[in-house]
């Protein structure tokens, strides 16, 4: 399902009753080369995978894996299934054993360095496998020497893994803390999440879902229906219970009557769909925590108890709440409502904040009493195939790789228009509007995930690691290389609602990337809300062939000098390729044609909605679509010229039609960067 997960590609392995359940865990840092099959070393040398399997079972495969593989080192390659992942981990490290030597040494990860002899941490395999990453650091294209290859099994630790998430964080805010400092080292990012609390004595652990803030929009229209969704496919443990808390009197019948008219089944799973449903609201609880949130967090504490019963228990809380509340809410979950027994994930929704300022203290009051790694905030539109591409695309294919740089690629187009289909005023009473809706997040993760590094690895905070020092190299934006629009109010129509002044419902930029990949190429954003179109996309513009043999051909015909990587996530998901071929016929005539690969009709499945796909990644503790402190307030950063000229009313959002294109400046800023406006 995730794409950083490489599911398709694992081998199965044998399900083994054995008798190591009271082994913690076990990590073995290297295979034998000669033990491994061929297919193996291509699969670790040429990736850098997280192997997965069943959240299921997790304890009896891999509490024998150890001995299995000592056993056998051996892998069935062509049985290969599709399994959940984070169970099991093929980290391939270049040069020097981080697992022995980790800044992240995980509680949860203890290194085996036990005697069998066939395991030795100084094998390594050879030059070949290294050659993966031809784009790594300024010398693209520079292979490393040698590598060597880890395989690292993580069983279950319900105490470490306890220790590691639910402790309260020894950071406190002090008020006297500088407001506005950018927050480059958040208290602590040693931890590797992983799914291995999931088990305890070989009883998966239960798993307590809140949706705070349950009778709210969000929670009805996408919410409930993505845990029910995961619910049906076998994502949620058996032992899993959903509550649903806000301050409304209600009862449980009555909330399952409200996310019932809610639910769905998707075309690929029909079957029994209504058993499901029934099973899905059986499991469904609510609770009204009244006007005081600590004694209803204590409440709702309780009633979670009472489910979990006497095993570990993992707790996920989703505060769908308007941003006033959410200080309140979370810091009474903080204190009264935390597992005392396995992990607590919180989910927090955008916008994180509205500037730098605001931003920081939010971020400082909740690590006051949460500690990052429990913290997920979530953007839904990072939850999309599309950006799950980008990473997939870059990192796993050679004929984008060494053209990753701005040797080779002219610009980068980033485009979200919404059309008068979706909401407008209504998700905008204040703040900036478009700016902390979709631009903070939304269009600076994808161009992290874009422009960042390879990671050491797929663990999140390796590649969280890789997009804050991305974010930090953006340059800061310059007011005069942005266009902020506002969509003029059509009386009694859609948009009547009237938005404050410097409300920007549009906003056009081009940002530099100050680093050495990315030095002069401009990245053009263009988002808006109540557009011609609905469309999002991604496109990366290659530049001219050197010395080009066909150029009396092409002349001035910009799609025939321009090889252009299309990823459009809206209207049709597809990844497009733009190359010059030959028109049929007598003498040479080109042509700009585009190898298209539509998913629809590749692949014949109704796609997850990204709520979905996200929560899957909260359970299983993969973080790396969830912006980390450092990331929040590195992209703030970038952005605070432009709201300081907003607030001093040096930038008013130029008004424009709704249905229309958004303001014509637009196109303007785009020539100024030698771009053409693609687009419309
Ligand atoms: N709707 C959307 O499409 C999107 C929303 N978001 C964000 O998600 C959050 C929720 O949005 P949305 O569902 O639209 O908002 P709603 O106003 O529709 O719902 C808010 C919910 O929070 C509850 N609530 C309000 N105050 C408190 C409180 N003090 N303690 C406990 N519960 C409270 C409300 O119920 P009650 O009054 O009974 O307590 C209600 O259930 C917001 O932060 C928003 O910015 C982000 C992206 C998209
Ligand atoms: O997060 C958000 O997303 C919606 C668009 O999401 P969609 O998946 O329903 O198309 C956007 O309209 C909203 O402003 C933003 O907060």
């Amino acid at each position: 399902m995730n794409s950083f997960s490489s599911n398709s590609l694992l081998p199965s392995f044998p399900q083994l009753s054995n008798g190591l359940s009271s082994h913690p865990k076990i990590t073995i840092s290297a295979i034998p080369r000669a033990a491994v099959t061929e297919d193996l070393i291509t699969l670790t040398a040429y990736s850098r995978h997280v192997l997965s399997g069943s959240s299921k079972n997790l304890c009896s495969k891999f509490c024998g894996l150890k001995l299995w593989l000592l056993e056998n080192l051996y892998f069935q390659w062509p049985n290969i299934k599709h399994e959940r992942k984070n169970e099991f981990k093929i980290l391939q490290i270049d040069g020097k054993d981080d697992l022995l030597d980790n800044s992240k040494a995980s509680h949860e990860r203890q290194v085996f360095q036990g005697s069998p002899a066939s395991i030795s941490s100084n094998d390594y395999i050879g030059a070949k496998e290294s050659s993966s990453y031809p784009e790594g650091n300024s010398t693209y294209g520079q292979p490393s020497n040698a590598s060597r290859v880890n395989v690292v099994a993580e069983c279950p630790s319900y105490s470490s893994a306890q220790h590691a998430e639910t402790s309260a964080p020894n950071f406190q805010f002090d008020k006297s803390t500088k407001i506005g400092t950018s927050l480059t080292s958040p208290p602590s990012f040693r931890q590797t999440q992983s799914f291995s609390s999931n088990y305890q004595d070989g009883r998966s652990n239960s798993l307590s879902i809140a949706v705070i803030g349950a009778t709210g929009e969000l929670a009805r229209r996408k919410i409930f229906p993505a845990l029910f969704a995961l619910y049906y496919s076998g994502f949620l443990p058996e032992n899993v219970s959903i509550f649903g808390y806000s301050r409304k009197k209600m009862t449980d019948d009555e909330l399952r009557s409200m996310i019932a008219s809610t639910l769905t089944c998707r075309i690929d799973q029909q079957q029994n769909c209504e058993d499901k449903m029934d099973d899905f609201l059986r499991r469904t609880y609510y609770l009204n925590g009244g006007y005081d949130n600590r004694e209803g967090m204590s409440k709702l504490s309780a009633r979670m108890e009472q489910m979990e019963g006497e095993f570990g228990a993992n707790r996920m809380f989703y505060l769908s709440v308007p941003q006033e509340a959410l200080l309140d809410v979370s810091s009474s979950l903080a204190d009264n409502a935390q597992s005392q027994k396995g992990w607590t994930r919180i989910i927090i929704e955008k916008p994180f904040g509205f500037d730098s300022q605001s931003s920081h203290q939010l971020t400082h009051a909740l690590l006051s009493k949460i500690e990052e790694k429990q913290l997920y905030r979530i953007d839904h539109l990072l939850g999309r195939n599309t950006i799950e591409n980008l990473t997939v695309l870059r990192f796993s294919n050679l004929v984008f790789m060494p053209l990753w740089n701005r040797n080779y690629i002219r610009n980068v187009q980033v485009i979200l228009s919404e059309d008068l289909s979706m909401q407008i005023q209504s998700r905008y009473p204040n703040g900036y509007g478009i700016i902390g809706d979709i631009v903070h997040s939304h269009v600076f993760q994808t161009i992290a995930l874009l422009a960042m590094e390879p990671p050491v690895t797929l663990d999140g905070e390796d590649v969280r690691n890789e997009k804050v020092k991305l974010l930090r190299s953006i340059r800061k934006l310059e007011p005069s290389d942005v266009i902020l629009g506002q969509c003029t109010p059509t009386p009694g129509g859609k948009g009547d609602t009237k938005l404050e002044k410097a409300t920007p419902t549009f906003f056009a930029a081009a940002l530099y990337i100050d680093n050495a990949r990315w030095d002069g190429v401009p990245f053009l954003i263009k988002v808006g809300r109540g557009l011609s179109k609905h469309r999002v996309e991604i496109r990366i513009q290659f530049r001219d062939v050197p010395g080009n043999l066909f150029r009396r051909h092409i002349q001035h015909n910009i799609n025939l000098s321009t090889n252009e990587l299309i990823l459009h996530d809206v209207p049709d998901e597809a990844i497009l390729v733009r190359v010059n071929n030959k028109i049929p016929g007598l003498g040479i005539h080109l042509d700009a044609s585009e190898l298209n690969l539509l998913y629809k009709d590749k692949y014949n499945v109704e796609v997850p909605d990204s709520y979905e796909q996200l929560l899957h990644d909260v359970i299983d503790g993969d973080n790396h679509l969830f912006m980390r402190s450092d990331e929040v307030a590195a992209a703030w950063n970038v952005l605070s010229p432009v709201l300081h000229e907003l607030d001093n009313e040096n930038l008013v959002p130029e008004q424009y039609e709704l249905g229309g294109r958004g303001p014509d400046e637009a196109i303007y800023l785009w020539a100024k960067h030698g771009v053409r406006w693609l687009d419309d």
